[in-house]
């Protein structure tokens, strides 16, 4: 199963801390990681395996958005900072809107992604 794991730079500090609680489900067989370039970097820091896409300005949302409507990936985990502003806002917006209209889990929140994998623990 692959997830996406976005971190916006207020919120990479949150991401890895996240990521190394979490490293236990992360690093199971089954379940592959993509990330956005900067986040991507982050998460190979902490040793664990993940494919990256660009960096989100450059085009990393829309990569993992068409991933998401292709039927790729299957999980988002986005930890969005609502405190800053985004150049690439509207490829943001529409990561949001394809996992909507897929139906696929999506967390913009540390709370969310933490229920999201621990719901996901039980099935795989
Ligand atoms: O901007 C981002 C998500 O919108 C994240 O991109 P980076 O992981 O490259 O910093």
């Amino acid at each position: 199963m692959e997830i996406a794991i976005i971190a916006h730079d207020g919120k990479k500090a949150d991401m890895v801390q996240f990521i190394n609680k979490n490293k236990h489900i992360l690093e199971k067989e089954n379940i592959k990681l993509i990330a956005t370039g900067t986040t991507g970097g982050k998460v190979e820091a902490v040793g664990i395996k993940v494919k990256k896409m660009l960096s989100g300005p450059l085009g990393g949302d829309a990569q993992i958005a068409a991933r998401v409507a292709e039927g790729k990936t299957k999980m988002v985990l986005f930890f969005k900072d609502p405190n800053s502003s985004h150049p690439h806002e509207p490829d943001i917006n529409m990561l949001i809107r394809i996992c909507d209209v897929h139906n696929v889990p999506l967390a913009t929140n540390e709370a969310t992604a933490q229920l999201l994998l621990l719901g996901l623990d039980e099935v795989v």
